[in-house]
């Protein structure tokens, strides 16, 4: 289901940075259709040399996301090396952190696209399994003065981890997967979509950030929740996707129609632009 790219139709520009088990690049793709050459931004993501050996889930992430097609699921070209359309602007985690102040209803817009990128993929029965700001790439910022919204693309999963990281990834892991991390079912998205929920509307923050490994656990054992919004209707859509029963977790399409009516919440309007931390 991939189309063959050869290593000289590459070109690799600058690093950008470490994943767990992976180096990125900024690079280009040279594609020659219809007698003429065009040129792609593209992401290279290396599966570093002392990990080729989950070389096998890197694989099963990439081919997931290269079976199926939405605007907002971020494309994947190839996979020897993991060829991924180059997405401008980065991480939504580390743009909330710069950005410090943007208004509610941007924060919704982005919620709504998530939403029914996960929509789309509960459709196709497909569980992405690793739903958070970090992996959730900003192809455009939008502008509220402007008028211009911002479009999200979903990145993938990214290799599939051994119990270690899964542990570093409360709260967007769902309690459930702790027990057992192979039986990812499709409500654990929706236990991930509040704990991103949540990060987007506290400025990219992590939550449970600075708890260790102990505290994160115990977080699970005594079924504790995220700190609340002071919005009680965004809180409660919270606290519904991260219930501790996955069958109590709202269907994408309760989402939507919860977020649709957040959007046209008075809440919004008193918000219009979040003031700066100080
Ligand atoms: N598929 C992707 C994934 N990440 C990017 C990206 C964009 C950017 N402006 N800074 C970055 N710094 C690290 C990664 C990255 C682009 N495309």
């Amino acid at each position: 289901q991939f189309h063959m790219i050869k290593y000289e139709d590459l070109r690799w520009c600058e690093s950008l940075g470490q994943g767990s088990f992976t180096r990125i690049f900024k690079g280009s793709k040279i594609d020659i259709r219809d007698g003429e050459r065009h040129v792609t931004d593209v992401l290279l993501k290396e599966l570093d040399a002392n990990h080729k050996n989950c070389w096998e889930s890197f694989f099963e992430a990439a081919s997931l996301m290269s079976q199926i097609s939405h605007k907002h699921l971020l494309l994947v070209y190839g996979i020897n090396v993991m060829v991924q359309e180059f997405v401008k602007c980065g991480a939504l985690d580390l743009f909330l952190k710069r950005e410090g102040s943007v208004s509610v209803s941007w924060k919704l817009d982005v919620a709504k696209q998530l939403a029914s990128a996960l929509n789309f993929l509960e459709e196709k029965n497909i569980t992405h399994g690793n739903i958070c700001a970090k992996n959730l790439l900003l192809a455009r910022e939008g502008d509220a003065s402007q008028g211009s919204s911002p479009f999200i693309k979903l990145s993938d999963p990214g290799i599939n981890v051994a119990m270690l990281v899964v542990l570093d990834r409360i709260p967007w892991v769902a309690p459930e997967v702790l027990e057992a991390p192979e039986r990812l079912e499709l409500e654990c998205d929706k236990w991930s979509f509040g704990a991103t929920l949540w990060e987007l509307f506290n400025g990219g923050q992590a939550p449970l950030q600075g708890l260790d490994l102990e505290r994160k656990l115990q977080f699970y054992e005594t079924y504790k929740q995220l700190p609340s919004s002071e919005w009680t209707e965004l809180a409660d859509l919270i606290s519904q996707c991260m219930n501790y029963q996955p069958a109590f977790r709202p269907s994408c399409r309760s989402i939507i129609r919860q977020l649709n009516s957040l959007i046209t919440s008075d809440y919004v309007i008193l918000h219009a632009a979040e003031p700066l931390p100080d």
